[in-house]
């Protein structure tokens, strides 16, 4: 079995011209087959608040009314998506850009309502890897955004950290898959406010002390929840930090294990 690379990203380096640049470049050059996932949460609250459209968040996730998902299925699935796609092109990397129900790749469903009604946010139901399996034989690259489908016509959105894991899960059935959470840290620190204090390895007992000592606070919980899901559904390697830390075995990072 060949090995794939699931590789998100998120908002700063999104949101940061010199830094996308760069990170694509360094990505179209990564050999074998590899998935891209992309956020965009900041970039959707921009424009939300220009178009005067309240943003609600709550542990980490966008409650989502209709006026929100118009938004995001612009700025994910057009502004970003399309952006990151011309970009890869023009390194010589063939891409294709994805949301959920394009190919019908990623089903989700509706989140009940308990205690929060989150509007039209998806859990992921399946992954369809048919036609992603086609291209990726084919040396093509694609581009997913934080968008999803409940096959009767409704897109939802689902956090992107959960779009990678759940890609990393459903592609085990053909690759051995590795999964890669790229943001502006070298990994999860043991103090937040120094990039030094890297925890390199992270285990389901460990979490739960670091959790318990408010070492891991925020948007870290949801990205450590998926990324535990990940390993212990069949994906060979999680890793959390810097994108160096894909080119450079050297640079710092996080490395989650059972
Ligand atoms: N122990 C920790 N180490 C690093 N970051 C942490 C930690 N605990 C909480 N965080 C927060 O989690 C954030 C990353 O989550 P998030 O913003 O969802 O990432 P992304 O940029 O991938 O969307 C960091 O910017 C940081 O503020
Ligand atoms: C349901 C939900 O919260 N969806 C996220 C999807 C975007 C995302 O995950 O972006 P980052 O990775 O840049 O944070 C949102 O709308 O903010």
């Amino acid at each position: 079995m060949k090995t794939l690379k699931v590789i998100k990203i998120g908002g700063n380096i999104i949101d940061n011209e010199a830094a996308l640049s760069s990170f694509i470049k360094d990505f179209s050059t990564i050999e074998g087959p590899k998935v891209l996932v992309h956020g965009g949460g900041k970039l959707a609250t921009k424009l939300a608040n220009q178009m005067n459209v309240p943003v609600k968040m709550t542990e980490g996730r966008r409650i989502t009314d209709a006026a929100t998902l118009d938004i995001i299925t612009m700025v994910y699935a057009g502004k970003i998506n399309k952006n990151i796609v011309a970009q890869l092109e023009a390194r010589q990397c063939n891409a294709i850009g994805f949301s959920g129900a394009d190919g019908n790749t990623i089903i989700s469903e509706k989140r009940p309502i308990k205690t929060i009604d989150y509007g039209f946010v998806g859990d992921v139901k399946k992954v369809n890897t048919a036609t992603l399996e086609v291209l990726l034989n084919n040396n093509i690259t694609p581009v997913f955004c934080a968008i999803t489908h409940d096959e009767n016509g409704q897109l939802l959105n689902t956090n992107a950290d959960t779009i990678a894991s759940e890609l990393a899960i459903g592609l085990t059935s053909i690759f051995k898959t590795e999964l890669y959470y790229c943001f502006e840290k070298n990994g999860v620190l043991e103090n937040v406010e120094n990039d030094d204090s890297v925890i390199e390895n992270i285990n389901t007992e460990s979490y739960k002390t670091l959790k318990e000592n408010n070492i891991i606070f925020e948007g870290m919980l949801p990205k450590l929840d998926n990324c535990f899901h990940a390993i212990n559904k069949n994906v060979q390697k999680v890793c959390i930090g810097k994108s160096k830390m894909l080119f450079d075995a050297n640079n710092k990072h996080t490395t989650i294990t059972k």
